[in-house]
């Protein structure tokens, strides 16, 4: 369902990975800070350049560094949920929702706003305003915004970074409702291993750039067990 092969020189770091998947379910990427895991992410939504390399979602170039193609994120259907969820303050939870909505091409709706807001438990606070909402209760409704948009590719980078323990489990409960009713391949960048244990069908290991592992949920319960895959610790 998609392939990414990127390169980039970030600064010091010298970015080079390449990872694929061809069924929906959760990639996992997993490394400790600077590994370069968000970088990843940026290039595949369309908001950072790679130097080079080939993203592709369903059999369709998003880059192409070798035919010039490089869509603009609007026109790649790729959903981004960031560590905090970035809403729009003046708006309410339902127009927040509603604004995802309206980003999607005609004839190429999946989501169905009634079912996201019963998934993601949004129906008591459709009213509100982004201000009033707890740390968990935002990220919830970013999730829901990005569904609403009828992503083919969903992108969650560290959702939970920003959130106190009892937040934490709170969205993570709900992305676990999410997971296996969702068609479309999801990314969740995360260096805590309790969250890719709880959510991940395959998990892509980055350290200083480089992929140096790609591990089922299995083996990567097994390498967790053996102490071989450590929380990376910082953000
Ligand atoms: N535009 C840029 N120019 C130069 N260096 C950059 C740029 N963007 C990122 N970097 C560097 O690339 C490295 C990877 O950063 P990145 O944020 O992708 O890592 P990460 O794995 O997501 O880490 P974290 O878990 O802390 O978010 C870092 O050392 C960062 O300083």
């Amino acid at each position: 369902m998609f392939l990414a092969k990127l390169r980039k020189r970030l600064g010091e770091l010298d970015l080079e990975v390449e990872f694929c998947r061809d069924a929906p379910g959760v990639t996992a990427l997993f490394g400790p800070s600077g590994a370069g895991k968000t970088s990843v992410v940026g290039m595949l939504a369309g908001l950072t350049r790679p130097d080079a390399g080939r993203v592709e979602l369903d059999g369709r170039a998003l880059y192409d560094s070798a035919t010039g193609v490089n869509l603009p994120p609007e026109k790649r259907r790729v959903g981004y949920v960031f560590q905090e969820g970035r809403l729009f303050p003046h708006l309410s939870v339902r127009a927040n929702l509603r604004y995802g909505q309206r980003l999607t091409p005609p004839g190429q709706a999946w989501a169905d706003f009634e079912q996201v807001v019963e998934m993601l438990g949004l129906e008591p606070l459709l009213r509100r305003r982004p201000g009033r909402l707890s740390g968990g209760e935002k990220q919830r409704v970013a999730i829901g915004r990005a569904l609403l948009a009828s992503p083919r590719l969903l992108l969650l980078d560290e959702p939970l970074a920003s959130l106190d323990a009892q937040r934490k489990d709170e969205v993570l409960h709900y992305l676990g409702r999410l997971r296996g009713r969702m068609a479309i391949p999801v990314i969740y960048v995360s260096h805590q291993p309790e969250e890719i244990v709880a959510l991940a069908d395959a998990v892509v290991h980055i350290q200083a750039g480089r992929v140096t592992a790609r591990d089922s949920l299995e083996l990567f319960r097994r390498r967790l067990a053996a102490g071989e895959a450590h929380s990376a610790g910082g953000a």
